[in-house]
């Protein structure tokens, strides 16, 4: 049994310690993903070929990768952590990926460098988000950043295990808030504050 979830007033350090602890103990991950994938390859099938920024999930965090493979039609893009940077690569094969910071599974540097404004659609990792769209990651603001460097007409997708959806993610004016939610229920689209 979880511990109650912190309250109205508590802050993203609060919010992000409490969200570890789920990404811990995720209630059937295999499962979940299986069906987060299946939400997407839905989601995509329904919009012409783009090229789509996806990730290499940290332990706990819903895995993606195998789309690749499954969705040639897309360009897939990566991050790689370069400073405080996001720098994306193009990828045909998640095999093309190496160990690189935090462990995170990357493109290497010799892979085709692709402009943040060429990418379509960002799958975006976190910690936790909530109905509104907004997004609490690890505390880093590199999303933040991409997000806000990505072109006007991006569309931005939380991808997020049940558990990870919660009433009410504290805030700040930095924050891009998601279009929409895929989890394995389904697609939130989300009504941005
Ligand atoms: N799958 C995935 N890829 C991603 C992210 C993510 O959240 N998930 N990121 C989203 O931004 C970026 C990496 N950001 C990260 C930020 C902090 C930590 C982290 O584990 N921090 C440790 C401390 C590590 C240290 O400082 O050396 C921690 O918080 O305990 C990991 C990734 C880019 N790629
Ligand atoms: N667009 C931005 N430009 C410059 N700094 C930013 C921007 N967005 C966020 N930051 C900085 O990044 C730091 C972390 O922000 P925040 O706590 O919101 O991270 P996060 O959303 O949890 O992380 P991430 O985006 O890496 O998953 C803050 O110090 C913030 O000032």
């Amino acid at each position: 049994m979880q511990e109650t979830s912190p309250g109205p007033k508590a802050g993203k350090a609060d919010w992000r310690r409490w969200l570890r602890r789920i990404l811990a103990s995720i209630d059937d991950p295999d499962a979940q993903s299986c069906r987060i994938r299946s939400q997407l390859v839905d989601h995509l099938g329904s919009h012409p070929p783009r090229c789509i920024a996806t990730f290499s999930a940290l332990p706990g965090e819903p895995a993606l990768l195998d789309l690749i493979g499954t969705q040639p039609d897309h360009r897939w893009v990566l991050p790689r952590v370069i400073g405080d940077e996001l720098l994306f690569h193009q990828i045909d094969h998640p095999e093309q990926l190496q160990t690189g910071a935090f462990g995170i599974a990357e493109p290497p540097a010799d892979l085709p460098l692709v402009a943040i404004e060429e990418i379509d659609l960002f799958l975006c990792p976190g910690l936790g988000f909530d109905q509104r769209g907004m997004r609490l990651g690890r505390g880093k603001g590199f999303y933040d950043r991409t997000l806000t460097a990505a072109k006007a007409t991006a569309q931005r997708i939380g991808i997020a295990y049940l558990e990870q959806i919660v009433p009410r993610i504290p805030c700040d004016p930095h924050d891009v808030p998601m279009d929409r939610i895929i989890s394995s229920n389904g697609v939130i689209t989300c009504e941005n504050p």
